[in-house]
């Protein structure tokens, strides 16, 4: 579990020890803990491994982020790298700046087209004036030619993505060298990126072009929220967190991140006097003549994650494909209201038909936890008019699906404004918690990663206010992308919800905040997890849905 947290969460660890004066050895640590990275990633670059003739560019910003840059880069220059500094602020780190100097690093300033100007405007202290004036241009060239570049510019303080002549650079940087073979193989220059991505959110992950795309991110005695959502994950790469003193000072994860290792652990399995009942059993409301297939996939998914039941209810063209693939599935053509199960899975593939949307009706309004998706997405929106949901019923929208519930929602005066698909891509979990907040439900909010948001505590109640607990979960394949994915995901989350309903408990090794109301999130997560898992099981291949749902027994299989 990778336990994420606040930018104010670690400022506030790290507080006391900078008032006990403390800051230099903090930074000391956490630029030794950099130039540890570095000094791998240098090492793939060439054919010994040997550090001797490599070179690294650092691109330095005006803060502390910029002086853990420094420090590092004159580790590096100890360890026999060639180490340049490119000072992208009118600022600087003036002790980190001397140790670089003192290594024998050279050192540049990023100028602008009119330095002359800039000199004049920026009114520059002598340690920066010094500096011999860079290019863009010039600097592209220099970092295209490095072995390695570390992105120092901007940490946990920066508002805002990069701005100026150091965006111009990045963005330069990035058309010369598309990609640069990123995460297939070592080709250079390897990007290290110190804290975060200059210009990803620490709190929020959000991530304004341009960034430099790092291979691995170095992060300091704890992850931040930007390093475990979307999309700061996706331009983060390989993350280290290095201990600098303060995790036993920090205060409360604000994203926990499952990760493969939890999930198997997690993973219900059936003890030696379970029965098909207490296993959970899980009733789905799925397909319609125009999308049958959506009930095959989730149901046969349910079948593989070890469901102790699956109920299906349709009609009889639908009951047929089921069974046809899945015979232990129990077919009727009951009402919701009519039939004992332990959780629902009402939507997949549930599209203009009307016996089929008014059992989604009855499982929205039934007490039962419920996976409300796809085709029943919209009418779950509609019903907070009435009442709030309650966070055992999971929300599995994607960006569009959920840019339309808040069109509801908008529709209703429940929020200000409509909300544009864009602007939930651009922070999933900004809008993943909002979503929570105004329906009560847990929402998982389906992306390159998963986030999971659930109200809990005061929030469950029918006033909305309080504390929203936050779940990630990543690697999965990008070949999930594909349509009937999320039947297969839906499947799987019933089936946990299903069990997590029957055993209140079961999850609670996940951590404190998985009992009581954080169960639901839990088994949401968990499922989620199952799913990234079940889609890497031959690697980086194409798993179109049916095969995913086979995989899912691979990967709950035990030596
Ligand atoms: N506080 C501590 O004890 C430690 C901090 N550390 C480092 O310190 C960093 C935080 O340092 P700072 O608080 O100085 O913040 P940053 O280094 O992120 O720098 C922010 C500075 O850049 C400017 N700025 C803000 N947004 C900008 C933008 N969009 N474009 C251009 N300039 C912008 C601001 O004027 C501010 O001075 C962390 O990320 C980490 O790297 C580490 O050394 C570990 C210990
Ligand atoms: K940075």
């Amino acid at each position: 579990m990778i336990e994420a947290c606040s930018v104010d969460t670690v400022r506030a660890a790290e507080q006391p020890l900078l008032d006990a004066g403390l800051g230099d050895l903090l930074m000391r640590r956490a630029a030794r803990g950099l130039a540890r990275e570095c000094e791998r990633q240098l090492r793939l670059t060439t054919p010994d491994g040997a550090l001797r003739g490599t070179t690294a560019v650092l691109l330095v910003g005006s803060g502390n982020n910029g002086g853990d840059g420094l420090w590092a880069g004159s580790f590096l220059r100890a360890r026999g790298v060639a180490v340049t500094a490119v000072l992208t602020g009118s600022r600087v780190h003036e002790d980190g700046l001397a140790a670089l100097r003192a290594a024998g690093g050279s050192v540049l300033r990023l100028s602008d087209h009119d330095d002359a100007a800039h000199r004049r405007n920026a009114d520059l202290p002598d340690s920066v004036a010094a500096a011999g004036p860079v290019g863009v241009d010039q600097a592209v060239s220099l970092m295209a030619s490095a072995h390695l570049v570390v992105d120092a510019v901007l940490g946990t303080g920066a508002s805002g993505g990069l701005r100026g002549a150091v965006a111009e650079l990045v963005a330069a940087f990035h058309d010369r060298a598309p990609e640069q073979g990123r995460g297939t193989g070592q080709r250079t220059p390897r990007v290290v990126a110190c804290d975060l991505v200059s210009g990803v959110s620490g709190d929020t992950g959000e991530a304004p072009e341009p960034l430099l795309r790092a291979h691995a991110t170095v992060t300091f005695g704890a992850a931040k929220t930007g390093h475990v959502v979307s999309p700061g994950e996706q331009v983060t790469g390989e993350l280290t967190v290095v201990p600098i003193g303060i995790e036993d000072r920090l205060g409360d994860a604000a994203v926990h991140r499952l990760e493969a290792q939890d999930v198997l652990a997690a993973w219900p399995r059936p003890g030696a006097t379970d029965t098909k009942y207490s296993r959970g059993v899980l009733g789905v409301v799925a397909g319609a003549p125009s999308y049958p297939g959506a009930a095959i996939m989730c149901t046969q998914a349910a079948v593989n994650a070890g469901a102790g039941m699956v109920r299906f209810l349709g009609d009889s063209t639908a009951r047929a494909m089921v069974l046809a693939r899945s015979p232990e599935v129990v077919c009727s053509d009951d009402q919701p209201w009519d039939v004992h199960v332990q959780a629902w899975l009402a939507g997949p593939g549930v599209v203009g038909d009307e016996s089929q949307a008014a059992r989604v009706q009855a499982v929205i309004e039934a007490k039962e936890p419920a996976v409300l998706d796809a085709g029943a997405l919209d009418a779950a929106a509609r019903s907070v008019a009435d009442a709030r949901l309650g966070p055992h019923k999971v929300l599995t929208p994607h960006a569009g699906e959920l840019s339309q519930i808040f069109e509801w929602l908008h529709g209703f005066g429940l929020c200000d404004a409509a909300v544009e698909r864009s602007d939930i891509e651009a922070a999933p979990l900004h809008w993943a918690r909002e979503a929570a907040r105004l329906t009560g439900a847990t929402v998982l909010l389906k992306g390159a990663t998963t986030v999971i948001a659930s109200p809990v505590g005061d929030a469950a109640s029918s006033s909305g206010a309080g504390e929203c607990l936050c779940l990630s979960v990543g690697d999965a394949s990008p070949w999930l992308a594909t349509a009937g994915s999320g039947d297969t995901l839906a499947g799987i989350l019933g089936t946990v919800l299903a069990h997590v309903a029957e055993h209140p408990q079961a999850l609670a090794g996940l951590g404190d905040w998985a009992r009581g109301a954080g169960r639901w999130a839990a088994a949401a997560a968990l499922g989620a997890g199952l799913h990234a898992l079940a889609s890497r099981v031959r690697g980086e291949s194409p798993v179109p849905p049916s095969v995913l749902a086979e995989n899912v027994r691979a990967v709950l299989t035990r030596p």
